[in-house]
């Protein structure tokens, strides 16, 4: 079952005195199934961050429709979105997004906070996630104190904490070094095992070799679609880094 479907996807800017206008995303359309794991990728201004806003509902669309479960994301009222998101989406950021003054327990704690659930339950329900994300013993310290790699992973326990639908992630790696960032995606795949659907923003083609699948995206319009299917992960590698070489020197796509 489609749990994401995108269609007629546009956003167009609009600078206040509407002299400059720019097409970020055309025609968008996509569906994500339940449980998939969808790496997005493109170059820088194809549209990657417009389109994460508008699946987050951050942004409203200039048309078209970005559905979650069936619900059009363009039909929430507007004092419903914050809820919404709260219990449906799980953020994950390239720059991690933790409040320097809390610990990392009280970050992970916070979706729930906002949700007004009671001490005993944020800890029952946090205590699987922290130990999956081998952050246990650390979940008193405070962000500054611990390593980036470190910080990601609480970041994920946030996200995870509300058993979110969906898991929206910015460049979640990006930040971090080679050995973090292989450890960050081996555990996004075990989490997608686990049946977690994440749809990802991703410029590394060896983080996105982590995914079932690959969107590229090209001057605001889907350009190729590719799965993983059986391939291996070599013969991922190179069928995204082929893909990515034909969007930056402007070919055809390959079929
Ligand atoms: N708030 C805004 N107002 C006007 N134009 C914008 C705004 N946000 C983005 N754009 C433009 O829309 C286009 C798509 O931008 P977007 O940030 O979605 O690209 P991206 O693929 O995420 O790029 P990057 O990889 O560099 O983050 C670009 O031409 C950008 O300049």
């Amino acid at each position: 079952m489609a749990i994401l479907e995108v269609e007629h996807l546009k956003k167009t800017y609009t600078t206040r005195l509407g002299s400059n206008r720019v097409e970020a995303l055309k025609d968008v359309n996509f569906t994500v199934e339940r449980g998939e794991f969808v790496a997005i990728m493109g170059e820088s201004g194809s549209g990657k961050t417009t389109l994460l806003n508008l699946l987050a509902a951050l942004d409203k669309p200039t048309g078209g429709q970005v559905r979650l479960n069936g619900k059009n994301l363009g039909e929430l009222k507007e004092k419903e979105i914050a809820g919404f998101r709260r219990e449906n989406l799980g953020f994950v950021f390239q720059d991690f997004n933790l409040l320097d003054t809390f610990s990392l327990r009280d970050n992970i704690y916070l979706p729930l906070v906002l949700e007004g659930k009671k001490y005993e339950e944020m800890s029952l329900r946090a205590e699987p996630i922290a130990k999956k994300l081998g952050i246990t013993q650390i979940l008193n310290k405070y962000p500054y104190e611990v390593s980036g790699g470190q910080k990601q992973r609480a970041a994920v326990a946030r996200a995870l904490i509300t058993n979110p639908e969906l898991v929206l992630a910015d460049e979640p790696s990006g930040a971090l070094d080679s050995h973090a960032a292989d450890g960050l995606m081996k555990l996004f795949g075990e989490i997608n095992e686990e049946g977690q659907t994440i749809v990802m923003v991703t410029h590394s083609v060896k983080a996105a070799c982590s995914a079932k699948g690959v969107l590229f995206i090209k001057d605001g319009e889907v350009f190729h679609q590719l799965y993983r299917g059986s391939l291996g992960r070599d013969e991922m590698y190179q069928k995204i880094s082929d893909t990515l070489t034909i969007l930056a020197t402007g070919g055809e796509r390959d079929e």
